[in-house]
C-alpha cells in the first residue's frame, strides 16, 4: 500500500456541483466570475442543488420558502439565552446549534429525497439567524425577525443589524456569499459527504461540516488574517511582521492552497470588493497592507492568496465583528454542503479508505501487574 498525506491529488468521488480546472472555478459549469457579477445568492443555491439556474417563478418559489423557514423557534432561541456566549466561539456555538435544530426537527431522520430537500431549505434559511441571533444575544439585544421581500443576503444583515441594510452592504454580503458558496471536495465538504455515507442526517453531516470548517487551516483562517492585519496595525510594518513569522516558521494566515498554485480566482473579486470598501470607510491601510502581505508571500513563496484573505478586510469594513468571519462562511458553504450530501444519497456507497499500519508488530501481551 502507498499513502499520500492528506491525500493531496486523489480523486475521491464524482460529482456535478462544481469543479477547479486549471485554477478556473465553476458551479454546475457556470463560471465563478460571471456568478459573482451577476447572480444572487439563492440562485447559486438552486443552481448548486440542481446544476441548472432557476426560472423565474423556481427563484420566487425558493427565495419565499428560504424567508419564511428564516424565523427561529423559542426553543433555539431559549438554548442561545441558557449560556455565556461570550466564552465560546461563535462557530461552537453554531455547531451545537445546527445539531440542535435536528432535534427539534420531526423529518430529522427521514430519508426520502424529498424529505431531505424539504430539510435543505430549513437549515440553509436558519442558519444565517442562528448567526445573526448570537451575535444579537451577545450584546445583549434581543434577535431580530426576518422580513418578507427582502433577500437572503439583505435579511441575514437585517437580522444581525436590527435595520434594513444599505444597498452597497447586500451587495458585498451577496458576492461574499456566492464566492464562498461551494468549493468541490474540500475538507469540510468531504466530511459532509463521509458522515452521510453511512446514511447519518443531513443534520448531522452539517454538524460535521461546520467541525471542519472551523479549523484555521480552512473557514478559521479569515478571522485570524483580520487579527494579523491588526496585530500589523500600520502598512510600514507589514512586511517585517511578515519577514519574522516566516523565519519562525509561522504560516501566513489566508496564503496557499491545497488546489490553486497561481491564484485563487475568487481572490480577484474580494481583492476589488476590500479596495471599494476600505477607500469609502476611510481605512484603506487595511487593503493597502494586505496588498503588501499577498506580493511578498507571491514573491519569495510563490503561493497565491486564497478565498478567505481579502474577505477579511471585506467584511471588518461591513462593520462585522471578526469572530462571526467564519460563521458567514459556513452561512455561505451550508449551500455547497447540502448539495454534495443530497448528491451522495443518491448514489451513496459507504466512504471508507484503508490506513498503512506503521506501528509496532508482534507484541507480546502482558499483565498488568508484570509491565
Ligand atoms: C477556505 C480555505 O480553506 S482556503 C485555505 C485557508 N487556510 C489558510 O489560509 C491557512 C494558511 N495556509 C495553509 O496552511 C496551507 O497553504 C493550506 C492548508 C491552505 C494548504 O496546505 P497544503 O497544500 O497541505 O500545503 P502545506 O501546508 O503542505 O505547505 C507546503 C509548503 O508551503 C508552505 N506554506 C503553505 N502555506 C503557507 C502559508 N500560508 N504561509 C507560509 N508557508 C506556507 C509550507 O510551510 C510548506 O513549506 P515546506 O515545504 O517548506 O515545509
Ligand atoms: O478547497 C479547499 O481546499 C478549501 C476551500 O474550501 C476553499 O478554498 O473554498
Amino acid at each position: 500500500m502507498s499513502t499520500t498525506k492528506g491525500l493531496e491529488g486523489i480523486v475521491a468521488t464524482e460529482s456535478s456541483i462544481s469543479s477547479i480546472i486549471d485554477d478556473q472555478l465553476t458551479y454546475a459549469g457556470y463560471k465563478i466570475d460571471d456568478l459573482a457579477e451577476n447572480s444572487s445568492f439563492e440562485e447559486v443555491i438552486f443552481l448548486l442543488w440542481n446544476t441548472k439556474l432557476p426560472s423565474k417563478e423556481e427563484l420566487n418559489s425558493l427565495s419565499e420558502d428560504l424567508v419564511s423557514n428564516m424565523e427561529l423557534s423559542d426553543e433555539i432561541i431559549q438554548h442561545l439565552k441558557s449560556y455565556d456566549l461570550s466564552k465560546v466561539h461563535p462557530m461552537a456555538a453554531l455547531r451545537t446549534a445546527v445539531s440542535l435544530l435536528g432535534l427539534f426537527d420531526e423529518e430529522a431522520d427521514v430519508m426520502e429525497e424529498a424529505a431531505n430537500k424539504r430539510k435543505a431549505v430549513r437549515l440553509q434559511a436558519k442558519i444565517s439567524s442562528v448567526v445573526a441571533a448570537f451575535a444579537r444575544i451577545r450584546d445583549g439585544k434581543e434577535p431580530v425577525a426576518p422580513k418578507k421581500g427582502l433577500s437572503y443576503a439583505a435579511n441575514f444583515l437585517f437580522m444581525l443589524n436590527g435595520e434594513e441594510p444599505k444597498d452597497l452592504e447586500v451587495e458585498a454580503i451577496n458576492k461574499a456569499l456566492v464566492l464562498h458558496a461551494d468549493h468541490e471536495l474540500n475538507a469540510s465538504t468531504f466530511t459532509s459527504r463521509v458522515c452521510v455515507a453511512t446514511l447519518s442526517d443531513v443534520y448531522s453531516g452539517i454538524t460535521a461540516a461546520i467541525s471542519a470548517l472551523k479549523g484555521p487551516l480552512h473557514g478559521g483562517a479569515n478571522e485570524r488574517v483580520m487579527k494579523m492585519l491588526t496585530e500589523i496595525g500600520e502598512v510600514d510594518n507589514a512586511i517585517p511582521y511578515i519577514k519574522e513569522k516566516l523565519e519562525n516558521k509561522e504560516k501566513i494566515m489566508g496564503m496557499g492552497h491545497r488546489v490553486y498554485r497561481n491564484g485563487d480566482p475568487r481572490a480577484k473579486h474580494l481583492k476589488k470588493m476590500s479596495r471599494e470598501l476600505t477607500e469609502l470607510t476611510g481605512q484603506s491601510k487595511w487593503y493597502e497592507m494586505s496588498v503588501k502581505i499577498e506580493d511578498y508571500i507571491k514573491e519569495n513563496k510563490g503561493l497565491p492568496a486564497n478565498v478567505d484573505f481579502y474577505s477579511a478586510s471585506v467584511y471588518h469594513s461591513l462593520g462585522i465583528k471578526h469572530d462571526l468571519f467564519t460563521p458567514i462562511f459556513a452561512v455561505s458553504r451550508v449551500s455547497g454542503w447540502l448539495a454534495h450530501i443530497l448528491e451522495q444519497y443518491e448514489n451513496n456507497r459507504l466512504i471508507r479508505p484503508r490506513a498503512e499500519y506503521v506501528g509496532p508488530k508482534n507484541q507480546e501481551y502482558k499483565s498488568v501487574e508484570n509491565r
